[in-house]
């Protein structure tokens, strides 16, 4: 199975403008798509970059400045073997939480985001193909019907959760330090697990914060 990840490489995450800068918006991003790249790459498998530009990574990477529907839709129509499409920006995906969603049988296997996004699918069917953006795990669910393809869906809350908007880094600083914390608390000799984009968000400057209603974020300046 191929593990393709889109990446805007250019003014990446731009709803996060409210949050941080563009420069930081790169860099976080980067830290993002590392930790995506980890965790495939510990389930097993090598991951790919498809990328709306050059990208200094540690995988390869093919660059296609297409939108993303068009560029996933040329990879999936490239090649009859299974293709597994994850998004950079799940920060708190796991090594476990891939390997459900890659090993779980189905025509397409779909992780959907919050919100009725698609955060991560795999394409066994030859001929689905995927339409990004708005309520897209929908969309993908009625594709899949339309090509006869079995449909599995993975209730997962890490691949559930992308990092679109300043809201969701509240996330990031909840569970991304989570598996750590667990790993110290059962064996303390290990060393810690780090997660990059827990750690850039927290040398940012960036904390949890609550009120009585809801948790947020405050960066110290
Ligand atoms: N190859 C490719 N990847 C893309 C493109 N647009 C977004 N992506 C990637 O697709 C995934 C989901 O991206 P989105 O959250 O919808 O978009 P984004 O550009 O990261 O963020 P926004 O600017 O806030 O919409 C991320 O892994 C992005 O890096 C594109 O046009 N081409
Ligand atoms: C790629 C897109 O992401 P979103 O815009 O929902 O973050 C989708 O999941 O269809």
């Amino acid at each position: 199975m191929r593990v393709v990840v889109p990446y805007a490489a250019t003014d990446p995450k731009t709803r996060l403008a409210d949050a941080l800068s563009a420069d930081e918006r790169t860099a976080f991003a980067e830290a993002m798509l590392a930790d995506v790249l980890a965790a495939v790459r510990a389930t097993g498998r090598e991951p790919e970059l498809l990328a709306t530009a050059p990208v200094a990574a540690d995988a390869p990477v093919t660059v296609d400045d297409r939108p993303l529907t068009e560029a996933v839709n040329a990879v999936l129509a490239e090649t009859d073997e299974a293709v597994a499409i994850v998004m950079a920006d799940l920060a708190l995906a796991t090594p476990d939480a891939f390997g459900q969603l890659f090993e779980r049988d189905g025509g397409v296997v779909i992780a959907p985001g919050r919100g009725g996004g698609t955060n991560a699918l795999v394409a066994r069917h030859p001929e689905f193909r995927v339409d990004y953006h708005g309520t897209s795990f929908l969309d993908h669910l009625a594709a899949a019907q339309e090509v006869g393809a079995a449909v599995e869906v993975v209730d997962s809350h890490r691949l559930a959760t992308d990092v679109d908007e300043r809201a969701d880094l509240a996330e990031v600083l909840i569970h991304g330090g989570s598996e750590a914390r667990r790993a110290s608390a059962t064996r303390a000799a290990e060393p810690r697990a780090t997660r990059k984009s827990l750690e850039w968000l927290q040398s940012a400057g960036f904390s949890l914060a609550s009120d009585e209603s809801r948790v947020g974020v405050v960066r110290d300046e």
